[in-house]
């Protein structure tokens, strides 16, 4: 059974002249356990199809599907004990003045879940951290223990899919393969299914199985990820990106599409 789909998701902002369709007819299947890159020029929709999938927006059309499930455009709140998005930025994806365990225990109390500290105390390790991290507040910590304690947040209520935005652009270079193997490794141990926006080519050839890639808010090619790395791709536009992202690790040799 796939775990995520898509079937002609639309989606516009705006009505009559100030109308702009920013999803055209998206089609998207990603299988259980599968780690499935979205990537194409900025503005192509990625994070919208996304937030569909969050239930940020309900104002799509099309039909939506997490584990044969189908969603309605309000949500229920078991939803989110499904699925649940980590963003870009984490220092802005966590309250400033709560401190960790509050910010870890507001999910468990929102669903009703007991055993809170041991929840807590495991969902840190798991992440890499410990329970020192616990009474400390955001800016107390570094941008990857941020993230980490992000990913933390998202993960605490046992999901099956993690929807990922860009999780490692905001991060300093030196800790972006800390998290990027943090998410391979924990996708392995937790069963996760992901789908992941990233600009970077090189993160989708470290974590990401198959890759659709995104033109003006339509899918223009799908493709395993390895074949993108091999130069398979067929789409002009895809061709385009590989090339982009040649050129800039010529410069740059960590953005390597490998
Ligand atoms: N709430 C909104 N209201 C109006 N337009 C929006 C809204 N959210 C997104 N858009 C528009 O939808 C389009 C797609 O945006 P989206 O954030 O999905 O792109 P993206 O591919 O994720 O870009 P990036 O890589 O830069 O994050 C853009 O033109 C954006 O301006």
């Amino acid at each position: 059974m796939s775990m995520i789909q898509a079937q002609s998701l639309n989606l516009s902002f705006g009505v009559g002249a100030a109308c702009n369709q920013v999803l055209h007819d998206v089609d998207l299947t990603v299988e259980d356990g599968e780690s499935f890159g979205l990537v194409g020029e900025s503005g192509s929709g990625k994070t919208t199809v996304l937030r569909c999938l969050a239930g940020q927006y309900r104002h799509w059309s099309g039909a939506l599907s997490i584990a044969g499930v189908p969603l309605q455009h309000k949500l229920p709140k078991e939803h989110f004990r499904k699925v649940q998005m980590v963003f870009q930025d984490p220092y802005g994806s966590l309250h400033p003045r709560h401190t960790i365990d509050t910010a870890l225990r507001e999910p468990l109390t929102i669903h009703g879940l007991g055993e809170r500290d041991d929840r807590i105390n495991d969902i840190l390790v798991k992440v890499g951290l410990n329970d020192s991290f616990r009474y400390r507040y955001p800016h107390q910590l570094s941008g990857g223990q941020r993230q980490r304690v992000a990913i933390a947040r998202a993960l605490i209520l046992e999901p099956r899919v993690l929807l990922l935005d860009e999780p490692t652009s905001a991060l300093d270079v030196s800790v972006q393969a800390e998290i990027l193997n943090l998410l391979a490794d924990l996708r392995q141990r937790e069963k996760l299914t992901y789908l992941m926006v990233t600009h970077d080519l090189g993160v989708v050839s470290h974590l990401c199985d198959k890759v659709a890639v995104m033109q003006q808010g339509r899918i223009v090619e799908r493709l395993d990820s390895q074949a993108l790395s091999q130069d398979l791709a067929s789409h002009d536009y895809t061709r385009m990106l590989v090339q982009a992202s040649r050129d800039f690790s010529a410069e740059s040799p960590r953005m390597a599409l490998v």
